[in-house]
């Protein structure tokens, strides 16, 4: 560019600056015509959320909903689902059309019924444009105590559940050459962390699989997007399971001075729009410990048991 840019300089006989920052523009404004040509729009478009009871859920409910979206939203208890159909029911967006939204009532770890709620999800409205795998449950624990079996049942609600479902709504979405999945990971899904075992590698997992599965079906002409936020104001903690399976039942600090779930929300969104394949939504020092986990492992692993100590310190006092 800068080199055409001087041989018209030369036979214009125009200063380097005004061409130079009419290439700048001129490629500015090309980027923006790309993408606003390849921005989706969400008017009319079936939208699937599971675990839309709550949290970050709840709020892509809301965001998704004030887009024009017809949203089907799943969770394991009908009447906290309800109660955010009714509101959605009762909340118009000037002028966009919006749709009451219908309900799909499951538990994600338990695979065997997710193919029949899949069955009842398309009964819906016939097809699925969007599946945002949201729904998700945290531990706090450390490995040496905790059961087997909490490693698993984390495993079923936050990498099985997600699986299933995306494989039993896949074949549609293919047929139709039309589809995207969104999945909402974590930064654990990037780097791990002492005392999260269950979670972290639940959430990695499921990194691996959505970018596996984004690569397979790209031929399709389906778009997969990876969604790893840091912490978020929300009752993940609260909701989380511990080593022997009971309910830790506390709100983190870190949780409560976590992001906004409506701007995470309006970021999921954003990442569907502009068909975004990997976010990370997180504050420096978490993004720049994702990078020293690639560049510098040997001082990430350093920084982590020295945490590790220091929590189990702070458990101990
Ligand atoms: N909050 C945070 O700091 C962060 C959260 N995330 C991720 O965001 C996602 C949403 O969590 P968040 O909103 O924060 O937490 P919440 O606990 O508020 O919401 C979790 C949702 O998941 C649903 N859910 C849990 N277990 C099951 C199950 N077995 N079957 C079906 N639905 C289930 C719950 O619905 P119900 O109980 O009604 O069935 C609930 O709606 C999770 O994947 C989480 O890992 C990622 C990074 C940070
Ligand atoms: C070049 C300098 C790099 C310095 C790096 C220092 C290392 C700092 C460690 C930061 C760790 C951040 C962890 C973030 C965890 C997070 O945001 O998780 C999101 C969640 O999913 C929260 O779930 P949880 O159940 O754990 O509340």
């Amino acid at each position: 560019i800068g080199q055409t840019n001087r041989q018209m300089e030369r036979v214009l006989g125009l200063g380097v600056g005004p061409l130079a920052a009419g290439t700048v523009g001129l490629l500015i404004l090309l980027k923006v015509i790309q993408r606003l040509r390849h921005k989706q729009n969400l008017q009319d478009k079936v939208v699937v959320i599971t675990g839309a009871s709550s949290g970050l859920g709840k709020e892509c409910a809301r965001v998704f909903h004030a887009a024009g979206a017809r949203l089907i939203l799943c969770g394991r208890d009908q009447k906290r689902l309800q109660d955010v159909v009714e509101e959605l029911r009762n909340t118009t967006n000037g002028k966009i059309q919006t749709y009451s939204p219908c309900t799909v009532t499951f538990d994600l770890s338990s695979t065997s019924l997710v193919s029949s709620a899949a069955e009842e999800i398309l009964k819906c409205h016939g097809h699925v444009d969007v599946l945002i795998n949201n729904a998700g449950i945290s531990y706090r624990g450390n490995i040496l105590d905790t059961h087997v079996s909490v490693q698993r049942d984390v495993m079923e609600t936050n990498y099985f559940g997600p699986v299933a479902l995306t494989h039993a709504l896949l074949p549609s979405m293919v047929d139709r050459r039309s589809g995207h999945i969104v999945v909402i990971s974590s930064v654990q899904g990037k780097i791990s962390i002492p005392y999260r075992s269950a979670y972290s590698a639940s959430k990695h997992a499921t990194q691996a699989y959505f970018d596996c599965l984004r690569a397979e079906v790209d031929r399709f002409g389906l778009q997969v997007s990876v969604i790893s936020p840091g912490y978020i104001r929300t009752n993940l903690s609260i909701n989380a399971v511990t080593g022997d399976g009971s309910k830790y039942g506390v709100m983190d600090k870190t949780t409560a001075k976590g992001s906004d779930p409506v701007d995470v929300a309006r970021a999921v969104l954003k990442a569907v729009c502009h068909k975004q394949k990997d976010v990370v939504l997180a504050g420096l020092l978490p993004t720049a410990a994702v990078y020293l986990r690639t560049l510098w492992p040997a001082l990430y692993f350093r920084l982590m048991a020295s945490r590790a100590v220091k929590e189990q310190r702070v458990k101990e006092e």
